[in-house]
């Protein structure tokens, strides 16, 4: 077993031959007829370090013999790299799912921080300051942008607003993946901010008769708002090719959609040359 062990993961090695032992270089036992003779490499010296048989030894036994054959002890330090911590830009077009898909991430995943963005618009009964939104007056939110303090910000019917660097730096620094949900405009900016640095997932419906279907049983739009959308969204579509992957939210499916995204999370912290964030 050792031999064929042998023969597959290290090929470049002569297989040694099975032989009885009489003295050992390392302190081990006087080994038996099951035991191994192996010619070390010139690296670890001229010594024949007894490798014991798999059936007889103990396992300690036959890893210290290993490690002796070898010349250096096993680590158990983790052999992949800590991965880095992941921006992940989350956009798509209207109705399409992306907060139903972050709420349900919420719950499904830890380790992730969902960015509080920071808005000029008045606060509505329920929503809580830090939590829902920063809060800030103009003046305040036209100094963060003075100040640089905003990864990206727009003017969204009349208000600002902004997403701060800061708490992306704060959460990372703690170990944190950081989720940002964008329009298809703020994802673009943040393209040229971030580049390769960050993920980029374009969240869809089936088809367009979903999309608006689901528009439509929300029952948030005046039929004005819900063709301008309609519009915009057909426009969002055409840039797809611009993001890293597209997740696609069916009917009925939302649960499906979530694990796609925790794939895509799972495959970025196993890449081999992981990103940066550019921060
Ligand atoms: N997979 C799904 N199946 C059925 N209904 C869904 C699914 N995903 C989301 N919905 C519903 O579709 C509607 C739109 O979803 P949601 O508000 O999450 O979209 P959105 O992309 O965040 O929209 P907007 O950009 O306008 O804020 C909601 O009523 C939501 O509950």
């Amino acid at each position: 077993m050792l031999r064929r062990l042998l023969c597959t993961s290290l090929p470049h090695l002569p297989i040694p031959p099975k032989a009885k032992t009489k003295t050992s270089f390392f302190p081990f036992p006087i080994l038996n007829s099951h035991s191994i003779h192996f010619k070390t490499f010139s690296k670890m010296g001229d010594s024949r370090t007894p490798i014991p048989s798999f059936d007889k030894a103990q396992r300690s036994e036959l890893l210290r013999a290993l490690e002796a054959s070898l010349g250096s002890s096993f680590s158990s330090d983790p052999l992949s790299p800590n991965p880095n911590p992941l921006i992940l830009v989350i956009s798509g077009p209207s109705g399409v799912g992306k907060d139903a898909i972050i709420t349900r991430l919420r719950h499904s995943r830890r380790g992730l921080h969902f960015v509080v963005t920071a808005t000029t618009r008045p606060r509505r009964p329920g929503e809580v300051d830090g939590k829902d939104y920063i809060f800030v007056s103009k003046d305040e939110f036209l100094g963060m942008v003075e100040r640089d303090e905003l990864l990206e910000y727009a003017l969204v019917y009349g208000d600002y607003k902004g997403v701060p660097k800061q708490q992306i730096r704060d959460y990372m620094g703690k170990g944190f993946d950081i989720v940002l949900r964008v329009d298809i405009q703020g994802a673009e900016t943040l393209r040229k901010v971030l580049g390769d640095s960050a993920v980029f997932v374009f969240v869809v419906a089936e088809s367009e008769l979903a999309m608006v279907e689901r528009l439509v049983d929300r029952k948030t739009e005046t039929v004005e708002s819900l063709l301008v959308r309609i519009s915009t969204a057909r426009e969002e579509m055409k840039h797809v090719n611009k993001f890293d992957y597209v997740v696609v939210n069916a009917k009925g499916k939302l649960e499906s959609a979530v694990m796609l995204l925790e794939s895509i999370i799972d495959a970025e912290k196993a890449r081999v040359s992981q990103r940066t964030p550019l921060l």
